[in-house]
């Protein structure tokens, strides 16, 4: 049967004719390469890729979550800067530092020279010609830092619709929850609804969109050897709902400087459209950068996930 007019007045359908089914059919179909493979959008880090099931997608909204200076800003220059370099259409709003900060934590990330050598400018020639490579590399890529005075969600919108119009946005990273404003709401009413609508941003542009915050409760009894789960997230209802993908960062090290300061767990906590579990990655400070773990951090005592559900 296909009356239209007698379907639409039906309160259900035949499965696979709505029209989000359709959306939906379309949308996989223009993500499909031509080699058939889905077009993903890479996080920099090859064990998460591939957990990820090859990577980020369009349409997504991403939540990476952790304590203040764990590495959220690092991860997500890091995202940022390996899809730019790909030639994604990549737009970073930093609702905390300036264009010229922004722009010294991508140098530093690209080139793996020290911010606070940069920073005093005090650098070897080796490093000076690294850092005026990664420099030069940067200034071509299709990347566009948002200016850091638009901070509410209708702001970021404008301007999210702007450059996927004009330029073919593809990833927008958020750096952070925190600061956007949403006026006449209390803090978990203003998180929520930032959240809710930045999902729905994605799923208009058919963009992905990578949002830092701090949500975590984390239990006191927890330590350097206990990894983050979802549970002390899910006080805010829309977790269950609206990201597509949930990282949570985790340094033993950030907790115990006794230990190697260079192991890192990222823990993909909720996972819409596959598995789960956890990646290592090797944190390198100096340059507040991830990178993909060595063998040494495969081989160390995995005490890591005693605690751990993962
Ligand atoms: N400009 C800088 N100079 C030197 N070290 C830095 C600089 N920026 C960051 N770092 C180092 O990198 C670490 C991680 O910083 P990052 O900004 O990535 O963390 P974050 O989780 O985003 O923090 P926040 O929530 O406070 O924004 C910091 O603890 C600090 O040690």
């Amino acid at each position: 049967m296909s009356d239209t007019t007698a379907a639409s007045k039906q309160p259900y359908q035949q499965a696979g004719t709505t029209d989000a089914d359709k959306q939906f059919t379309q949308g996989i179909e223009k993500r499909m390469t031509r080699n058939n493979e889905l077009h993903t959008l890479t996080t920099g880090l090859t064990d998460l890729d591939a957990l990820l099931g090859g990577g980020l997608q369009p349409g997504q909204l991403v939540l990476v979550d952790g304590p203040p200076g764990i590495g959220k800003t690092g991860l997500g220059v890091g995202i940022a800067l390996a899809n730019a370099q790909a030639g994604v259409a990549t737009a970073y709003h930093s609702l905390e530092r300036s264009a010229a900060q922004l722009g010294a934590r991508f140098v530093a990330s690209a080139s793996g020279v020290s911010l606070s050598q940069i920073k005093s400018a005090r650098l070897s020639d080796e490093e000076l010609s690294r850092y005026l490579a990664a420099a030069e590399q940067l200034s071509p890529m299709p990347m566009w830092f948002v200016d850091r005075t638009r901070r509410t969600v209708a702001q970021l919108t404008r301007d999210a619709c702007k450059l996927k119009r004009e330029r073919g946005l593809s990833l927008l990273v958020v750096d952070h929850l925190h600061l956007i404003a949403e006026d006449g709401a209390g803090l978990a009413l203003s998180l929520e609804m930032a959240i809710s609508r930045l999902k729905r941003l994605a799923v208009e542009l058919d963009i992905c969109i990578v949002l830092m915050g701090h949500l975590h409760k984390r239990p006191a009894q927890l330590d350097a050897y206990s990894l983050p789960s979802l549970t002390d997230l899910r006080y805010l209802s829309v977790i269950e709902h609206y990201p597509d993908v949930v990282l949570l960062l985790h340094r033993s090290g950030y907790y115990d400087p006794t230990v190697d300061q260079t192991a890192a767990d990222i823990v993909l906590a909720k996972h819409r459209m596959g598995k789960t579990g956890v990646v290592l990655a090797a944190w390198q400070s100096a340059c507040a950068r991830f990178v993909d773990a060595s063998p040494a951090h495969y081989t160390s005592p995995d005490q890591r996930y005693a605690e751990s559900a993962y």
